[in-house]
């Protein structure tokens, strides 16, 4: 729909005249805030002069307390009015260089004037006549936009359904205060715009997507009722995109109870929470906490093991394409290989968590595992009586409960063999090693003491007592306070029982397992062989600190009151029941792609959803998105082709080359195609483009390879780097969830590499990373997952160099 002239003419003044306005406000505001701050600094420089500090009776002391709380609150007052201040002006100063994208002209039922609303990132207000120039894209009335066509349209409020008709909806692109399109449409929201928006090229940083909202997207985003909303999506159809604007939409809609430090996103890797971390700042609200289950796991267990991340395991799951190979395998390591997959399932599964459920009930009975408290080389208490100790109190007392009475007990006992410690010689050995300091300091108590006790002690007596009580206060200290974070649990020996055969009768142990998993006796040789060397696998991490937490008390966060899971594809059922666990009051946000599950422990997903189980099905809605917006048409046609049921899967109509595979026989072609193709990217003007491999090894050597044949530098990505940077980067597949680059070329994906069953959603993940191009080069036959596909007619094979030319 083609605007007027005279329309155009009358949104050109529009935008200029709204721009002024918001520009005098900006104006207005900087003066404010510089005055505010040099307030700010006027008070801190004075804030002595303004109290008067008196203390020399009682009522004087109440009173300079009082002015002294009188100034910190004039401070503080002062220092937020310059924060909100400050807030403001940077969202105006971003409102001014394109302050709306979306109008439309609504009349409510019942009324008979039209009104125009203009939508863009944040509300802007005539004071003047007291009404909005632009309503922010949160407000109720603004879900019109992204909901309806023109026609009968109906939005909710506060205070009930309104109804209306939609008489004009217009799209406008505005750059530094200039529009550079505009249009009116008659869809929810046009396919023009999004083509255009979707056309550029990638960035380090993901977009947000505010003026091109789909309908779908806009059910995630403003979706208030459930519990727990898990979104289901096909790969790149905006699950992260709409769960970021749907944190930015809670904030706004629950400012007055909900702040972002009570908001978590747990990301797949750190990479990606820098990718996704400018998106809030953009919609002028601040980042949610970001972290990573890793870090998480580290923050908890990284002091008693060496926590293996998950990236370690799953390049060891990886590693079972190399054991095909006739020449290096023995039957041993594929048993050994199957036996860890096998614990692998095993131990990320909800059985295993009811083992230790069950266990726990068993521990409030019998079974208990105690360190031995020791001072010096001496044994305080033994483990035996600590168990004995243990199982004195009330079996029906909660095991934590019964540890806090341990803490107290031992801490008693501590202090009545201290006392008789103390007259030992080591302890005399010591006082002569003490420092002067101390020396002076057990005088000045020593005389302190005799002013106020009779003068006719000892002298060398009270002294040797006092230095020796500095001495032991020094060697109980620790021991104090190990006892005091329960170390004298031998949590890793508990653990351990669950992989131990039964030594006495009834001791909490494997026995409890029920459904023996296969390579059962390797599971359990292994387990303990790697507890003895104080590593802990990733699939043991999470059990493991179930168990603690069963046995020593649960850790919850009753402060954050939305978590969202990005990737939760990837966490095993083990792993979310933990999660539920952590969080007792929040609600949860789970976006997910099932085939993008590249854990083996993923697997349970097939059987049911645990996510789904997580919270029962009242509490619990689904949204499914099948558009996949990220790539191109073409690319989305090859790549629903490698995972089952990727028919429902609906390309946006972007157009573009189809993917290429090329296919060579030795290395050195393979780098020099490569080196070929990636500086055509370049001349054409694609600013990022990512080799994907399938491990970090892998990347090694294509970096390794690929360097000299370049002119241009050419990035490593690893599981250490905390970013990226555009340009022309080697990353493994795993690192690249989540993230997209313009053009993609898959290092090798040949059958050889990718020749299991467990590695096709690897890839699929790999090659869905592409927006404009996707290479998928191959040493040797391409794998299966493509070459079985109805898409086999985009493949170019053969005759490498012609593709090239
Ligand atoms: N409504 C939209 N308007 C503009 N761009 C969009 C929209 N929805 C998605 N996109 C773009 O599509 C790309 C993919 O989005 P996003 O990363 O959110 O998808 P995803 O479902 O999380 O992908 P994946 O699961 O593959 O990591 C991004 O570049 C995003 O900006």
């Amino acid at each position: 729909m083609s605007l007027t002239d005279q329309a155009k003419a009358a949104e050109k003044q529009r935008v200029q005249k709204v721009t002024e306005q918001i520009a005098v406000k900006i104006a207005e505001l900087e003066e404010q805030v510089g005055l505010v701050q040099s307030d700010v600094v006027e008070i801190r420089k004075h804030y002595w002069d303004e109290v008067t500090m008196d203390m020399s009776t009682a009522e004087d002391a109440v009173e300079s307390i009082a002015s002294m709380r009188q100034q910190s609150e004039v401070l503080s007052e002062r220092e937020r009015t310059h924060r909100q201040a400050a807030k403001t002006l940077s969202k105006l100063r971003r409102l001014v260089q394109s302050p709306y994208f979306g109008r439309i002209d609504f009349i409510e039922r019942g009324e008979r004037e039209e009104e125009a609303v203009y939508l863009g990132i944040s509300s802007f207000l005539d004071e003047e006549v007291g009404q909005y120039l632009i309503y922010d894209w949160r407000a109720p009335i603004s879900s019109l936009y992204y909901d309806f066509a023109p026609g009968e349209v109906q939005f909710t409020t506060p205070n009930g359904t309104v109804e209306g008709e939609m008489v004009l909806k217009r799209q406008f692109v505005i750059r530094d205060r200039h529009i550079t399109l505009m249009f009116d449409t008659g869809v929810t929201i046009g396919d023009e715009l999004l083509k255009q928006v979707l056309s550029r090229s990638s960035d380090v940083h993901m977009k947000t997507i505010v003026a091109t909202i789909q309908k779908e997207q806009n059910r995630i985003i403003r979706n208030d009722s459930a519990h727990m909303l898990i979104v289901q999506g096909a790969a790149g159809s905006g699950k992260t995109s709409a769960a970021l604007q749907r944190v930015a939409y809670l904030l706004y809609k629950h400012r007055d109870k909900l702040s972002s430090d009570q908001m978590v996103l747990f990301s797949p890797n750190p990479l990606f929470n820098h990718y996704v971390s400018t998106v809030l700042p953009e919609l002028g609200e601040e980042n949610m906490q970001q972290t990573t289950y890793q870090a998480y796991l580290e923050h908890r267990l990284g002091e008693m093991f060496e926590v293996e991340d998950s990236f370690t395991q799953l390049e060891f799951v990886l590693t079972r394409g190399s054991l095909d190979d006739a020449s290096e395998r023995t039957p041993e390591m594929i048993e050994a290989y199957e036996a860890r997959l096998s614990g692998i399932y095993y131990k990320s599964s909800t059985s295993f968590l009811a083992v230790i459920e069950a266990y726990k009930k068993q521990l409030e009975q019998m079974g208990m595992l105690f360190n031995p408290i020791k001072f010096r080389d001496k044994e305080v208490l033994s483990a035996a009586r600590l168990v004995e100790r243990f199982y004195s109190y009330d079996t029906a007392t909660r095991l934590p409960n019964r540890l806090e009475l341990m803490k107290e007990w031992i801490v008693e006992q501590l202090e009545l063999f201290a006392k008789l410690e103390i007259e030992e010689a080591w302890v005399d050995e010591e006082i002569e090693l003490l420092s002067s300091d101390e020396y002076h300091r057990a005088h000045i108590k020593l005389r302190k003491m005799e002013e106020v006790i009779d003068s006719s002690f000892d002298d060398y007596e009270q002294e040797r007592h006092m230095l020796a009580r500095t001495v032991m206060k020094e060697h109980v200290k620790p021991v104090r306070s190990a006892v005091k974070q329960l170390k004298f649990v031998d949590m890793i020996g508990l653990y351990g029982q669950l992989f131990r055969k039964s030594e006495g009768a009834g001791a909490g142990d494997r026995e409890l397992i029920a459904e023996k998993p296969r390579y059962w006796t390797d599971i359990c040789g292994r387990t303990l062989e790697e507890l003895a060397q104080a590593r802990l696998p990733y699939e043991d991490a999470t059990p493991f600190l179930y168990l603690l937490e069963a046995v020593c008390g649960f850790q919850t966060n009753g402060a954050v009151r939305h978590v969202i899971i990005d990737e939760a594809q990837d966490y095993s059922p083990f792993q979310l029941a933990y999660l539920k666990r952590l969080f007792p009051r929040c609600r949860m946000t789970a976006l997910g792609d099932l085939n993008q599950a590249i854990y083996s422990h993923a697997s349970a997903y097939s059987e049911i959803d645990p996510i789904a189980a997580l919270y029962g099905p009242e509490q619990t809605e689904v949204i499914r998105l099948f558009r996949s917006y990220r790539s191109t048409r073409e690319i989305v046609e090859f790549t629903r082709g490698i995972v089952p049921g990727g028919d429902a899967i609906e390309p946006f109509t972007r157009a573009g080359s189809k993917p290429r595979v090329i296919q060579t026989s030795d290395r050195g072609s393979l780098h020099s195609l490569q080196a070929a193709e990636i500086t055509r990217l370049l001349e054409e003007g694609y600013a990022s483009i990512a080799i994907i491999t399938k491990t970090a090894s892998e990347a090694e050597l294509a970096h390794q390879a690929l360097t000299p044949l370049l002119r241009v530098p050419l990035g490593r990505v690893t599981k250490h780097s905390p970013t990226f940077e555009s340009g022309v980067l080697v990353i493994p597949s795993y690192l690249a969830k989540g993230v997209e680059f313009d053009a993609v070329l898959i290092y090798d994906g040949s059958h050889h590499q990718y020749g299991h069953e467990n590695e096709r959603k690897l890839f699929y993940t790999a090659c869905t990373r592409a927006m404009h191009e996707l290479y998928i080069f191959a040493l040797g036959d391409p794998c299966h997952f493509i070459t079985g596909q109805p898409q086999d007619t985009y493949v170019l094979t053969d005759s490498a160099e012609d593709v090239i030319s």
